[in-house]
């Protein structure tokens, strides 16, 4: 199943080529949408809605065209806006239920909906004080509520850790992850911060300068490396000694050993080595990728 999907997608603005023939296409479960400020995130989220027309190329969303059915996509997907939209003088409930209003659900069950939604991303307590005095966390979550209010098969995130303290952003990042894994709602979640996606994506698609960098389920952007970590009670030094010995490649990084894995035998070296020299082995663990190394290295799309 496709969720969505754009064909030599274009949109040039007067000065600047926002996206340029961007061909991707995303399935379901937690896809980031990856790139600096001014790659054009936000251009496409606002395409794909069918808020903003392409200037080429083609792009669906569940099926739907988004030049002639942009009112259908936007009543199965929610939307949460990078910028402050929210108008202070309201509650969350009042503003949440007015939102499930629009999406055209009756009173009552726009009503249960709001408690429900508002509930889940953890406002309860708050819902009925004006969103003028809330915190940027608190306002980020009634906008991720709005965006889920009329049950959408999917929704698109644009920045929702935007200036979040880190404990903000840690349970932001799994409100999303549950909204995919518990909710089966696909989402398309976007962000300048490539690490914070790591955690939570089932797929990751970087663009810059409108452009694809690459396009890859997470699991590629961090397979293992050829690296072993080893950490030993005490003994270190002398374990890497060893090691360099037997002829193996070891580095030291703080309290860990790095250890270059050459050939299967490595393994029996290692454990040859902390035998003999009687140590206490507390960690043992092959080295994965960091999304942030991908960008170091040559892109291969
Ligand atoms: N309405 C507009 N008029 C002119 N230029 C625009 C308009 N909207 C976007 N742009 C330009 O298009 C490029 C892509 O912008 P876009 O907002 O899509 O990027 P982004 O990746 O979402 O970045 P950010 O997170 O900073 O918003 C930028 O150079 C931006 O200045």
């Amino acid at each position: 199943m496709t969720i969505l999907a754009t064909d030599e997608l274009s949109r040039s603005f007067p000065r600047v080529t926002a996206l340029d023939r961007l061909t991707i296409s995303v399935g379901p479960g937690v896809t980031g949408l990856v790139g600096a400020n001014g790659a054009g995130k936000s251009t496409l989220i606002k395409i794909l809605l069918g808020l903003l027309e392409p200037s080429g190329g083609n792009a669906q969303v569940l099926g739907m065209d988004v030049r002639t059915r942009g009112a259908e996509i936007r009543r199965v997907v929610g939307y949460m806006p990078e910028h402050d939209c929210l108008p202070p003088d309201l509650s969350a409930t009042e503003f949440t239920v007015h939102m499930a209003r629009m999406s055209g659900l009756p009173r009552t069950a726009a009503r249960e909906r709001a408690a429900d939604v508002l509930r889940h991303v953890g406002l309860y307590e708050e819902r009925y004080r004006v969103m003028g005095g809330y915190s940027t966390g608190m306002k980020q979550r009634v906008k991720l509520a709005q965006a889920l209010v009329h049950d959408p098969q999917a929704v698109f995130l644009d920045e929702p850790t935007n200036g979040l303290d880190p404990q903000g952003r840690d349970e932001m990042l799994a409100l999303i992850r549950r909204i995919g894994a518990e909710f089966g709602i696909s989402v398309l979640v976007t962000s300048h911060l490539l690490g914070e996606l790591e955690r939570i994506c089932d797929h990751v698609v970087v663009i810059d300068g409108g452009r694809l960098l690459r396009s890859s389920a997470i699991a590629e952007f961090t397979q293992a490396t050829e690296t072993v970590t080893v950490e030993v009670e005490e003994g270190q030094e002398a374990l890497a000694s060893r090691l360099a010995e037997r002829g193996e490649s070891v580095t030291a990084d703080g309290r860990t050993l790095l250890v270059r894995v050459r050939a299967p035998e490595t393994y029996d070296a290692l454990r040859d080595a902390v035998a003999d020299l009687d140590l206490c082995l507390i960690r043992l663990e092959q080295g994965r990728r960091r999304i942030e190394d991908v960008f170091k290295e040559p892109a291969d799309v």
